[in-house]
């Protein structure tokens, strides 16, 4: 069966390591948790494919937390491991979507670029030939062998078997930056958080749950930057989305007493004229409004609460523009903003705001951060639906599936 059947590594022996046991066995044997999603995925006539690009430390873990919980029922909320596989995978299995992360197609491994003086952002420390065949296999139907970067010994580990999902996520470093994997990507996002934030985001992080010094994460942080600026950044201009993070302007430099880092002005970019996506607006589509919802229906403590939304231009593609800045006090007064946004995508009044308080916990969920990230999986679930169907109303010739 074709959404069976594997790439060319099919009868590549495959080692597992899983615990105390180590044991090697052929691909076709592989104890993977093979869903029915591949064989739903064929039938629908391939996977589709999302791409979601950022820098380390900028919140990929964070928007697929919301974006697998949103998918629904079909996936589990909190996506797990590949069963009985590599505990160093960076792979992510729900009924619905799986999503792989891109470090694994690190050509050189941890100790390989530190002898050659290159970072991970560096596109000679990346294998494009291989991520492109493989998520074409994957986009076709058929499973692939991956390989995995395991980010705990700093090596690349034997590959695990990734069948064909309904959504396969690719996150990473470089999703948008070969043309040929850029073209397998049927919507892709931007997390772009200035550097301020991102070095407060890396350092809270970093120093607690990783045990990194100041001066380690100051330095690596610096030592990554011209490859950054070079690699990752310019990716932003092939988005059909990007979630854009910045410092408030709610407060004037000279009253910021420290809350300055805390409170962000977010923006929502969406391209006009994407397949499958329409972008959410508020009150009126394609008008220029300012909006501070504060008062009877919508608490708001010090420094407040501006929405805003506008067309403009970015990398000469027309885009439309929702803003929030500022951070909502209680969570359940949301409803009032859903009810005042359209083209949300929504399945059921209040959907949003529902997400919301079921993933209150997630950091970025009192601000624009958690909104529209929550926003843009809700697109990503409705542009998948309309594939579907689209597929279902016009099914391959049956020269085609022959
Ligand atoms: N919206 C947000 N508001 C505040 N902090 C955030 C937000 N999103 C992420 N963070 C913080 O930034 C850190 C990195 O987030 P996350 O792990 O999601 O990023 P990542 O891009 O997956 O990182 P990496 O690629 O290094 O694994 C976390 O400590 C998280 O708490
Ligand atoms: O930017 C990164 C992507 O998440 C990592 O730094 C990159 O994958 C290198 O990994 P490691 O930190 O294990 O050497």
């Amino acid at each position: 069966m074709a959404a069976r059947s594997f790439s060319s590594a099919s009868t590549t022996t495959i080692l597992l390591r899983s615990g105390r046991w180590r044991r090697t066995m052929r691909a076709a044997a592989f104890p993977f948790r093979v869903s029915c999603s591949a064989a739903a995925a064929a039938a629908a006539g391939g996977t589709v494919v999302i791409g979601l690009a950022a820098d380390s430390g900028c919140g990929k873990t964070t928007f697929v937390r919301r974006l697998t919980s949103v998918l629904g029922a079909g996936t589990a909320a909190a996506a797990a491991p590949p069963w009985g596989g590599n505990p160093g995978s960076n792979t992510l299995l729900g009924d619905a979507a799986t999503v792989i992360c891109l470090d694994d197609y690190h050509s050189l491994d941890r100790a390989g670029r530190k002898e050659r003086g290159v970072t991970a952002l560096d596109p000679r420390a990346n294998d494009f030939d291989l991520m492109y065949r493989q998520l074409k296999t994957i986009k076709e139907g058929r499973a692939v062998a991956k390989p995995i970067y395991n980010h705990a010994t700093g090596l690349l580990d034997p590959p695990e078997l990734i069948t064909p999902p309904k959504i396969l996520v690719v996150e990473g470093l470089h999703p948008m930056y070969d043309e040929r994997v850029r073209g397998l990507l049927d919507f892709s996002i931007y997390l772009d958080i200035s550097s301020d934030i991102k070095f407060a985001w890396k350092i809270q992080r970093d120093m607690a749950e990783r045990g990194h010094s100041l001066e380690s994460i100051k330095a690596s942080i610096e030592a990554r930057k011209p490859d950054f600026d070079a690699y990752i950044d310019p990716q932003k201009q092939y988005a059909d989305a990007v979630i854009e993070v910045l410092p408030t302007r709610l407060i004037a430099a000279a009253d910021d007493d420290g809350d300055e880092g805390k409170v962000l002005r977010v923006k929502l970019i969406m391209k006009e004229g994407v397949e499958h996506f329409a972008p959410a607006y508020l009150f009126d589509e394609g008008s220029t409004i300012s909006w501070i919802p504060c008062g009877r229906k919508l608490s708001c403590s010090y420094p407040g609460i501006k929405f805003s939304y506008f067309p403009d231009t970015y990398f000469g593609h027309e885009v439309s523009v929702l803003e929030m800045d500022g951070k909502f006090d209680k969570l359940d007064e949301l409803i009032y903003v859903e009810s005042h946004l359209s083209n949300l995508s929504t399945k059921y009044y209040g959907e949003v705001t529902q997400q919301m308080l079921k993933h209150a916990d997630f950091p970025g969920s009192n601000n624009g951060t958690g909104l529209f990230q929550t926003i843009v999986g809700l697109k990503i679930r409705d542009l998948y639906e309309q594939v579907v169907a689209e597929r279902a109303a016009s099914p391959p010739a049956l020269a085609a599936v022959a």
